[in-house]
């Protein structure tokens, strides 16, 4: 079992080069099936989902050939295998397999997704929206099979705003006749990202990044190639961990649009932020003062950034209130940084935290955001107090080359 291992206590100093979003590539992979050619995607984050969704590919006959941040995926000798276990268990974004495969061969045997289990996560949005394109959806033994005739399009009102139904929605209807309609849809930008690689391989989608996505069927897609947004979460958390440590860092390759609510609330602790084209400098200071945060949809502060930025509140004077509206409860780190030191009590949806010292304590990453927390908790303890932080493998989801990144920038972290 892998651990890392942070002597705190070390302001981060220096440029950090953020990769490719993880939540854009776990749908632009699945996306490119749609294609008959080849599609070549550029800027991919080298991540263990990422691989698990290589396998996935290949157990579906699709050629992968995959360096460094450059894959091509050459879908030409694609089918629809059914795939109710092993990996698609394994991550999250296997879901969009359902919408790819419906899209392109109008049936698919997909298991029930894996990924961050903090909670229950649903897909009924999901099988709403294959529902009303047409097709015929059923659970068995913990699969999900969806058959349909044709694929027609459809109006489609999202009860809640979902990335994953959106997108899903988006995937099957590219293939569907006639005009489809989502209603309610999610805005973030990966949304957008896999608009664009849609459309550049020959679908009619036009309102991606607004509440209304018109998806427009057509009968054939092919390749491209496409490159993807930057990681607006993995560029926060070294936003948050640079201010946590009192440092001065260029976070670089990044659209400092995406990062407007994490920009806003370390402005309103008293961080000293500059926006640049494509990086943003965070120049930590002294003292910071509590705020509230209200985690959100886009273009709210995102729910992935909660976990770090509970952690920067441990260093506010004050009690800052953080509050989740996306998940019910996704508070799996706050006992962990309680180990740590932190005064942090959980009532309903919010967590109640009031700024104190860390110190250094064995704790374990239940989920990747609540590993980022502990990692960002971790630098922050003063005088090289040692932090253990077991279940890497869950950090190892969404952050590529985090312990040379965080060596790079003086940091005293390595793997065990
Ligand atoms: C692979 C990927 O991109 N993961 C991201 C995606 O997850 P994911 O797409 O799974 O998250 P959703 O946006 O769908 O979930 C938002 C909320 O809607 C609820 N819901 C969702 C779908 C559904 O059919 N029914 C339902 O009730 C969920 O339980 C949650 O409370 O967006 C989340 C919210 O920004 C992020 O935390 C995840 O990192
Ligand atoms: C929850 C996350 O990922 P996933 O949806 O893939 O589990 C995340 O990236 O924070």
């Amino acid at each position: 079992m892998q651990k890392l291992m942070i002597a705190g206590g070390s302001p981060l100093r220096g440029t950090v080069t953020i990769s490719g979003a993880k939540n854009s590539a776990l749908a632009l992979i699945p996306a490119a099936l749609l294609a008959e050619t080849p599609v070549t995607l550029d800027n991919l984050p080298v991540l263990s989902d990422v691989s698990i969704y290589r396998e996935l590919l290949v157990d579906l006959g699709a050629g992968v050939e995959w360096q460094g941040d450059q894959m091509t995926i050459d879908p030409s000798a694609l089918k629809s295998v059914p795939m109710p276990n092993g990996n698609v268990k394994k991550l999250r974004a296997s879901y969009y397999l359902m919408g790819a495969l419906l899209g392109r061969f109008g049936e698919a045997v997909i298991g029930l997704p894996g990924g961050c289990n903090f909670e229950p996560r649903p897909i009924d949005q999901h099988i709403k929206g294959f529902e009303a394109l047409g097709a015929r959806v059923s659970n068995e033994y913990g699969a999900i099979h969806i058959q349909a005739k044709e694929l027609r399009g459809a109006k489609i009102y999202l009860d809640v705003v979902s990335v994953g139904a959106t997108i899903n929605i988006m995937l099957a209807a590219s293939r569907a006749k006639g005009v489809t309609l989502i209603e309610n849809a999610a805005k973030e930008p990966e949304i957008i990202d896999v608009a664009t690689l849609l459309n550049n391989m020959g679908a009619r989608i036009k309102g991606a990044g607004t509440e209304t996505i018109r998806v427009e069927g057509v009968s054939e897609m092919h390749g491209c190639r496409h490159s993807i947004i930057p990681d607006r979460i993995q560029a926060g958390t070294y936003m948050i961990a640079a201010a946590a440590t009192r440092g001065d860092v260029i976070v670089d390759n990044i659209i400092p649009k995406h990062m407007e609510a994490v920009t806003a609330k370390l402005r309103e602790m008293g961080v000293q932020i500059t926006e640049m084209d494509e990086a943003i400098r965070v120049l930590g200071q002294p003292g910071y003062q509590a705020v509230d945060v209200k985690a959100l949809v886009y273009p709210g502060f995102a729910t992935d950034m909660q976990s770090p930025m509970a952690s920067l509140l441990t260093q506010a004077s004050g009690t800052s209130l953080l509050t989740d509206y996306v998940y019910n409860n996704r508070f799996k780190h706050v006992p962990e940084l309680v180990r740590m030191g932190a005064k942090i009590k959980v009532e309903g949806r919010t967590a109640i935290i009031e700024g104190t010292h860390l110190s250094g304590a064995k704790v374990k990453a239940t989920d990747l955001r609540a590993g980022a927390a502990l990692v960002v908790a971790g630098l922050t303890v003063p005088g090289g107090g040692l932090t253990e932080v077991t279940g890497v493998e869950y950090i190892d989801r969404g952050y590529d080359n985090l312990v040379e990144n965080l060596s790079l920038l003086g940091a005293q972290v390595w793997r065990e």
